[in-house]
């Protein structure tokens, strides 16, 4: 299938420090890729290159076959390409309902009206009830979010990034800071994304990585080392001396 997703030759150094190293990706519709790397590996600011919240020095992004390596980061969501929203960018005093209802609107070009009441348009509150309910999280839609427990709010995250109707999803470590009792239900919100999404998720939890992911990218020192399925990630001799090391030998040495 024809890739959704093309990072081309990509570099950003910062002073003499190489930290995209002539990055190039490719991702289809569905592809399932998780991308890990040592801390300090470049991840973040790939993640920021990608988004447009940075520029690179040299290379290109494309969407849908589009170069947008000069499109803003709202054109880019305009375009597909949408970064998991934050929990600490989500409003303590604001609902869920609102979150997702204001997305709609941002991805329907109808922010205008953003100060109306929203609240009671029908077509919006379908679909926020749609998202939120998909994501299990429907009873809570109107309570404030300082209310909610963080692993709601993680959903929340993804619900909002949903109304936006990625093409490319990013996933900047969707579990990370979530009890145990409640990383099932991430888990399952991500076993459920649409089959056509293509998503790209950053992750440290490999045990998450080797269940979510199909494909697993490798960054060391700003490079991809590796581009492979999981079952060959753990036997690459230079991603073990990089980074899995003690992953590998404890529970997937082949
Ligand atoms: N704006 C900046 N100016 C200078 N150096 C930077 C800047 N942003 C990142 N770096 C450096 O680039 C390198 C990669 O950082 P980055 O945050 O992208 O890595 P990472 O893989 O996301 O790490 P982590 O997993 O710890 O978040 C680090 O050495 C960091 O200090």
């Amino acid at each position: 299938m024809s890739a959704v997703f093309e990072v081309l030759n990509l570099k950003k150094s910062f002073g003499g420090l190489a930290v995209t190293n002539d990055v190039s990706l490719s991702m289809a519709p569905g592809d399932r890729v998780a991308l890990i790397g040592p801390n300090g590996a470049g991840k973040t600011t790939f993640v920021n290159l990608v988004t447009g919240n940075l520029q690179p020095d040299s290379g290109d992004v494309r969407l849908a076959g589009e170069t947008v390596t000069k499109v803003g980061a709202n054109g880019r969501v305009k375009r597909g390409l949408v970064r998991s929203f934050q929990v600490t960018r989500l409003f303590q005093e604001m609902t869920p309902a609102e979150h997702v209802a204001l997305a709609i609107l941002q991805r329907q070009g109808r922010t205008g009206r953003m100060f109306g009441n929203f609240l009671a348009m029908p077509d919006v509150m379908d679909e926020v009830g749609d998202l939120l309910g998909t994501l299990g999280i429907a009873p809570l839609m109107h309570r404030k979010v300082s209310e909610i427990a963080y692993g709601q709010q993680r959903l929340l995250e993804i619900a909002v990034a949903m109304a936006l109707r990625p093409k490319v999803l990013l996933l900047d470590e969707p579990a990370a800071g979530v009890p145990q009792s409640d990383t099932g239900r991430i888990e399952q919100a991500l076993a459920d994304l649409p089959a056509d999404l293509a998503v790209l998720m950053i992750e440290h939890d490999m045990d998450l990585v080797f269940r979510f992911a199909k494909r697993v990218v490798v960054l060391a020192a700003g490079a991809i080392i590796f581009d492979g399925s999981p079952a060959d990630v753990t036997k690459d001799a230079r991603v073990r001396e990089a980074y899995l090391g003690s992953y590998a030998n404890a529970s997937h040495a082949a």
